[in-house]
Order: C-alpha cells, then sequence, then structure tokens
C-alpha cells in the first residue's frame, strides 16, 4: 500500500476501533417530515427544516422559475459574473428583517463563517468564542492569526474577566457565540453579552443558524429578548428553516461593503445560484405573513421536553445526552426500529462523554406523533435525566 493510502487506512482503523467512524447511508425525502433511508420510511426528527419548507410548493415554484429563465449556476464569483439581481433583493429583505442595514449573501453558512472573521480580525486582535460554537465558528478562528480564548459556555463572568484581563492589550476584539446552539438547543445570553462587548469595544457576531425563521417571531434569537440587543454582526444561514442553502452576514453598511470587497469566500468563491435566492425569498414571504406557522417548532419541541419531564426547550433543539458512543448508538437504533429517525451525536461533533439524541422539531410535527416519540425516549433516558 503506498503512504497515502495507508496513512487513510491507520486513520479509518483508528476511528472504527473508537466508534467515531462515521459512513454515508443514502437517504431522500419527498416531503419535509419523512425519509427514507435503507429502504424503510421514517418521521424525522434529525432535520433542520423547522418550517418543512424544502418542499413548499411556493419554495419550489420559486426556484423552478428562477432556474428556467436563469439557469443553473451563478457561473462565476459575484465580483465576475455572479451578481445576480436576486441576490441584492434578498440581501435587502434580510437586512430588513434582522433590523440592520445591509446584508452579504454567502454560498453557505460555513462559507460566511470561514469569511468574515479573518476579514475582521488578524495579528493584533483578540477572538473570544464560546466552548460550543459551532464548527465552523471554530474554522473561521483559524483562518485568523488573532489570538484565540475559548470560554466556558454561556459564561458571562469569565467573558467579563478576559476582557477585563486582556483587551487593553489588543487592536480589536471579536467575540463568537451561536445565538441558538446547533447541539444544545439553548440560547446565547445575549442582551449580557451584548452589554459586556458594548463596554470593552469588543465586536459581538452571533451565529443564529436556528434561530431565523423559529425564534423571536421569525426574527431570530436576538427578538426572543426584550428589548433586542444591539448584535452589530448577525450570521444565519439558508439551510436551515429557510428550505433551501446559502449563508448570509446582516450587519452596518461599511462591514458589509467590506465582506464584498475582501471576504474570501465572496471574492474567490461562485455566487449563490439564482434558483436559492429566489426560494429564500418565497421563505421569507412565508415567515413574515405566517406567525402561526413560525411559532409551531418551539411549541412542538416543548410539547416533548413536557412530556418527558425536562426543562422547556428554549428553542426547536432538544438534546438527551446518554453519555458513551455505545448507549447513544443503540438508543438511536431502538428508535430506528419504532419508525422515527433521530440521528445519534458523537464527539467530535459534540464534547466528549456527551454523545447524545439530538431531537429537531419541526411546525409539522403531529401532537400524537410527538407524543408517542416522547413515549419511545423515556425508557431510554438515564435516570437522573428523568
Ligand atoms: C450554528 C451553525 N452555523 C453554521 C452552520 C453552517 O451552515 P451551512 O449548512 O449553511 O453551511 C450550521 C449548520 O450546519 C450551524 O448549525
Amino acid at each position: 500500500m503506498n503512504s497515502l493510502d495507508a496513512f487513510a487506512a491507520a486513520k479509518l482503523a483508528d476511528l472504527e476501533e473508537r466508534g467515531l467512524r462515521r459512513t454515508l447511508r443514502e437517504n431522500w425525502r419527498e416531503d419535509g417530515l419523512w425519509i427514507s433511508v435503507d429502504g424503510q420510511k421514517l418521521l424525522s426528527f434529525s432535520c433542520n427544516d423547522y418550517l418543512n419548507l424544502t418542499h413548499h410548493p411556493a419554495l419550489k415554484a420559486a426556484a423552478i422559475r428562477a432556474i428556467e429563465t436563469y439557469g443553473v449556476g451563478a457561473g462565476a464569483s459575484r465580483l465576475v459574473t455572479g451578481n445576480h439581481p436576486l441576490l441584492e433583493k434578498l440581501e435587502a429583505r434580510l437586512a430588513a428583517l434582522k433590523g440592520s442595514e445591509a446584508a452579504c449573501i454567502f454560498g453557505a453558512g460555513y462559507l460566511a463563517n470561514t469569511g468574515i472573521i479573518p476579514t475582521l480580525v488578524g495579528k493584533d486582535d483578540l477572538i473570544l468564542i464560546d466552548e460550543l460554537a459551532h464548527a465552523c465558528l471554530f474554522a473561521g478562528t483559524q483562518l485568523s492569526p488573532a489570538t484565540v480564548r475559548i470560554f466556558r459556555h454561556n459564561d458571562i463572568a469569565e467573558v467579563e474577566s478576559l476582557l477585563a484581563t486582556n483587551r487593553a492589550h489588543y487592536r480589536h476584539a471579536l467575540l463568537l457565540t451561536d445565538g441558538v446552539f446547533s447541539m444544545d438547543g439553548d440560547l446565547a445570553p445575549l442582551p449580557a453579552l451584548a452589554e459586556i462587548c458594548t463596554h470593552h469595544d469588543c465586536w459581538l457576531m452571533a451565529d443564529d443558524a436556528h434561530g431565523l425563521g423559529v425564534i423571536g417571531q421569525g426574527r431570530g434569537s436576538r427578538h426572543a429578548f426584550d428589548p433586542a440587543p444591539v448584535i452589530p454582526l448577525q450570521m444565519g444561514t439558508l439551510s436551515k428553516a429557510i428550505g433551501g442553502y446559502g449563508g448570509y452576514l446582516c450587519a452596518s453598511k461599511p462591514v458589509i461593503d467590506l465582506m464584498k470587497t475582501r471576504a474570501r469566500t465572496v471574492v474567490y468563491s461562485t455566487g449563490l445560484p439564482p434558483a436559492l435566492a429566489a426560494s429564500a425569498l418565497a421563505a421569507l414571504d412565508l415567515i413574515e405573513s405566517d406567525s402561526d406557522l413560525v411559532k409551531k417548532p418551539l411549541a412542538n419541541a416543548r410539547l416533548f421536553t413536557t412530556r418527558l419531564g425536562l426543562s422547556p426547550a428554549q428553542s426547536p433543539i432538544v438534546p438527551i445526552i446518554l453519555g458513551t458512543v455505545e448507549a447513544v448508538m443503540s438508543a438511536a437504533q431502538t428508535l430506528f426500529t419504532q419508525g422515527f429517525l433521530v440521528t445519534p451525536i458523537r464527539p467530535p461533533t459534540v464534547p466528549e462523554g456527551t454523545a447524545r439524541l439530538r431531537f429537531a422539531f419541526t411546525a409539522g410535527h403531529a401532537a400524537e406523533d410527538i407524543l408517542h416519540l416522547a413515549d419511545v425516549v423515556a425508557p431510554l433516558m438515564p435516570a437522573k435525566a428523568r
């Protein structure tokens, strides 16, 4: 075996031994709720399609119309020939919804975070990041030569102390957090973070991938608080409640203009296909006009947490931590045999010893299915969680 293949094989063998090798399973969805896996049709509690918009007729029609008219791909970077007018229309809509001056669309949420962070901070700067922040926020920090300090999850006192001790030694400071934490479902303490950041002249960036469309009347996690705190850098994705694909940053005009000329993932990556901008606009029409739809994912998550006697869900995401990889794999298999898809979440996606079932509730889940799911889950839970 050559050295390249030997390297890959040894890595795979190690992952296999620790129960951490991941493999792709073919699956497909013909509506926003059900999924076919290995020939079996399952009710999915693993899709981030919170409003079931991936298959909504209005989104499909908008995307099909755009493809018929403008083609499939954007053809080049936005700075070359890939800046379709639908992108700018979508930017204006997102900025208005998020209450910011301007917005910039990226090819994906991952590309947004890996583009934004190194555009804003460099060698003489400081980054503070929540230990449970999404992997692509960490990936963005790795692309910047800034000093990185990781703080304990949602620990305001540690943030305050890190800034009080370190801020003066750096030119600029940037604090990175999820708005809704993707594997834990809890909210960041945004008002307190905003206050501390303002006090220390630290730029606050919240990744609201899981907040848009489902929290704060659909406007995102900032609007779960009254008054809504000021967050100068509001990032998110079009791939979850918006039902499509693509990422965005909402911020002031100078910050957005800077992204459009300097963010490497804007400059050197192909623009978002026009059809995805068209479907996102159709999704925003629904989110802005149907307040009942927007409330449902969280209400459904709360039905589940109430049934299981857990603390009330703060978002459509509910984790049940089982600890070991073996426990979570076996629980997911039990759910599979009962007709539910709940993908087990293992390290390194979550910290060692916190392997979990992650439930994602959507607007379309029926109450009776949620209650049935809870009854199947109850005996799988560790005694202390019950
Ligand atoms: C919190 C968070 N940020 C960013 C991303 C990346 O977004 P995208 O899937 O659009 O690349 C995800 C999704 O996986 C996420 O959960």
